[in-house]
């Protein structure tokens, strides 16, 4: 038989920014595949509509308001996991959040802000979940990039640059860690109509310059990288580490 697993029935999976966009997207598509799922926002309005989502699918979700920036919330989440016995087998890094200022107005508050979020929370969810997955025999750890960490976009050298920085620290984490079972990878999006990205892409005249550096002419759907994400947290992608999987419609490859 040659045709692995894609199927996540039985495992247990955490993905932060789980509100809203691509998190609650994943959160979904998972449960769909049949996992478990812990999620974290910071509003838990939000929270309780994605688990309702989960609820329907009829698998669990366990519900986790917190602020990836805090540590000290960070941590109480794998406490009270671990106090409930609850494994996680897939992390999803996700949470993050942009300020598009140019580079010579960046303020070292938003640096801070944009760092924290998008690149230092990952490290540390990372390390909770990477430390329980060497214990366990293995996992899959998978953060959200963007083609901002691969090519220059217009959209800000701060968040480029926590991008970039994903797509280097799943290589290092990789190296490390791939001998415990655990495969890190992440994902890079190009744009995908999300609360992040709703009054850029209401802009037709930012629409027309996406879709001209676009071969397949369109925005992505986020089925189109629900797809993917079950995919590296799945069986089939056990022999995958280390690398980025950018689902951008081809633009990171569009020359001219
Ligand atoms: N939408 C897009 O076109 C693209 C998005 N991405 C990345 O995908 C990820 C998700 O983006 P979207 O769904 O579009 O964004 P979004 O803004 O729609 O959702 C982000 C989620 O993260 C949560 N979040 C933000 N800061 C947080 C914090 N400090 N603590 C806890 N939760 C926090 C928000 O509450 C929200 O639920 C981000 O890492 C983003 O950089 C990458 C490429 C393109
Ligand atoms: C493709 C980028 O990641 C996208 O561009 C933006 O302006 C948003 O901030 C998203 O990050």
């Amino acid at each position: 038989m040659y045709l692995p697993s894609f199927s996540l029935k039985g495992k247990t999976a955490l993905v932060t920014g789980a509100g809203r966009g691509i998190g609650r997207a994943i959160a979904i598509g998972y449960a769909e595949a049949g996992a478990d799922v812990v999620i974290v926002s910071r509003t838990q309005s939000d929270l309780e509509e994605t688990a309702e989502f989960i609820h329907r699918v009829g698998t669990k979700a366990y519900l986790f308001e917190a602020d990836v920036t805090n540590k000290g919330q960070v941590e109480e989440i794998f406490e009270t996991l671990d106090s409930e016995h609850v494994t996680v087998d897939i992390l999803v890094n996700n949470a993050g959040m942009n300020i598009r200022s140019r580079a010579l107005d960046v303020s070292d508050e938003e640096w801070e802000t944009i760092m924290n979020t998008n690149l230092r929370s990952a490290f540390w969810f990372s390390q909770k979940a990477g430390e329980r997955m060497k214990e366990a025999g293995g996992g899959k750890i998978i953060t959200i990039s963007s083609v901002a960490g691969h090519v220059a976009l217009r959209t800000g050298v701060v968040y480029a640059s926590t991008k970039a920085a994903i797509i280097q620290m799943t290589k290092n984490l990789a190296l490390e860690w791939g001998q415990y079972g655990i495969n890190v990878n992440s994902i890079g999006p190009w744009y995908f109509k999300t609360p992040l990205t709703e009054k850029l892409l209401a802009d037709q005249s930012y629409l027309d310059d996406i879709l001209a550096v676009t071969p397949q002419k369109r925005v992505g759907e986020l089925p189109d990288l629900v797809g993917p994400a079950v995919f590296l947290a799945s069986e089939a992608a056990n022999y995958v580490n280390g690398q980025t999987l950018f689902v951008d419609g081809g633009m990171s490859i569009q020359g001219f």
